[in-house]
């Protein structure tokens, strides 16, 4: 199956991590990395599953990459039913009111265009000592094996 792992990032923890898993998942199919600053929501399709890894920036605000994104899903409001994805929020809990709202901003838009979340919502808190993309590796490996994407 076609994956699709989506960064929306400010100053590039997104990124590395979306590499990251690309690298550990490679054996479950055609996986592609995107920034989500170039791409056009209204292409999102059923055919493909989505992993999204989503910062979040100034007081619970997007991070600049995903702004295009989300405001494309407000203007172009495209049909999204049957599309699947995940998602992982990277944050800092010690914005104890935003903490990991970014991602939650994606989140809230894409199922408002009727697109389904699945699986386990990932966050990794930055004031915690875990490396992103070890937690990252990990959840997008439960979440593929739970959806039947990828064999545990
Ligand atoms: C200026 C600044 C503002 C931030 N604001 C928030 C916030 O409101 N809520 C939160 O959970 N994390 C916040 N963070 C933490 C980032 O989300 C975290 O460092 C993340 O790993 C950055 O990922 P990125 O490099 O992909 O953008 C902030 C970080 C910085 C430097």
């Amino acid at each position: 199956m076609q994956i699709d792992i989506l960064f929306g990032t400010e100053s590039g923890n997104s990124e590395m991590v979306a590499e990251d898993i690309a690298s550990a998942i490679a054996e479950a199919g055609d996986v592609t990395v995107r920034d989500m600053a170039g791409v056009d929501p209204a292409d999102l399709v059923p055919s493909t599953f989505y992993l999204v890894v989503c910062s979040t920036y100034g007081d619970g605000q997007l991070p600049e990459g995903a702004v295009p994104f989300f405001r494309a899903l407000g203007q172009q409001t495209p049909d999204l039913s049957g599309v699947r994805y995940a998602m992982y929020g990277l944050g800092d809990s010690d914005y104890v009111y935003s903490y990991s709202e970014g991602s939650e901003i994606i989140d809230r838009a894409l199922t408002q265009r009727g697109a389904e979340r699945v699986g386990e919502y990932g966050r990794h808190d930055a004031a915690e000592e875990e490396d992103p993309s070890v937690l990252g590796v990990a959840w997008a490996q439960g979440v593929l094996a739970n959806a039947q994407i990828l064999h545990a």
